[in-house]
């Protein structure tokens, strides 16, 4: 494990399988047919335009809504889990209370999430050890993200499920987030990112699984 690395505690086997997955919203299919598996070690790239499903498909992988139809199976050492204890998801909305401070608020989710207050080293991981004490109300949106990004390492989950994680970052900010996901993968973890840019090979095992369906025929497992 290099330095920048995230400890995710010993080791976790888990799989996540996707099996037959459809949604609708409205009266519009946004994708049906959708499976596929991941393991330690692996990264899938969402692609898909504006308003193919890939929020929506994100939001089932971490357990907040569900299919129309399919399953998925969130398991942990052979067992099955919540979508809880294996997802860490970064959404669109950082879900920061404006009037804490970003050492304050992660020392909130550190907290809420039941785990080990590693503030510091995760503030100065994604390089806001000196805007620790400022109000997250008047972060930048690009602080804004690497502070969901912090709480993403703080929450030790295995499995990140990321939202447009690069959306409002700069071009560092962009490198940074390649590196951390590329050491979340190398300690064992697992990456689901969706994204308008083309896939970037962050694990040698990277697969891609476009959203492109809309109406009309299934989307394909990843390739
Ligand atoms: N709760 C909801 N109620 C009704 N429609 C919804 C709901 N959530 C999403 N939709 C619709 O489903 C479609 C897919 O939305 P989603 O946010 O998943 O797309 P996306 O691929 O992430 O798009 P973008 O690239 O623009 O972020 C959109 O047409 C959206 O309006």
């Amino acid at each position: 494990m290099s330095k920048t690395d995230v400890d995710i505690g010993k080791s976790p086997s888990f799989t996540v399988s996707v099996r037959d997955l459809s949604l609708s919203r409205g009266t519009a299919l946004l994708f049906s047919g959708v499976s596929f598996s991941i393991d330690p070690g692996q990264l899938i790239w969402v692609n898909g335009g504006n308003g193919m499903g890939k929020t929506s498909l994100l939001r089932l992988l971490a357990g907040f809504s569900r299919a129309d139809s399919g399953i998925i199976d969130w398991s942990k050492d052979g067992r099955s889990v919540a979508a809880k204890d294996l997802v860490g998801f970064q959404g669109h909305h950082d879900a920061f209370k404006s009037a804490l401070t970003a050492h304050e608020s992660l020392v909130f989710w550190a907290d809420l999430m039941d785990v080990p207050d590693d503030t510091d080293s995760v503030l100065k991981a994604v390089g806001l050890a000196m805007r620790a004490d400022v109000r997250t109300g008047a972060l930048s949106a690009g602080q804004k993200r690497r502070l969901a990004l912090a709480r993403l390492m703080l929450s030790k989950k295995p499995l990140w499920v990321m939202d447009e994680p690069t959306a409002a970052m700069d071009t560092k900010g962009v490198a940074l987030i390649h590196s951390l996901v590329e050491g979340h993968i190398r300690s064992g973890g697992s990456a689901i990112i969706a994204s308008h840019n083309p896939a970037q090979n962050m694990s040698a095992h990277t697969r891609r699984l476009t959203l492109n369906t809309l109406d009309d025929a299934p989307a394909g497992a990843p390739a």
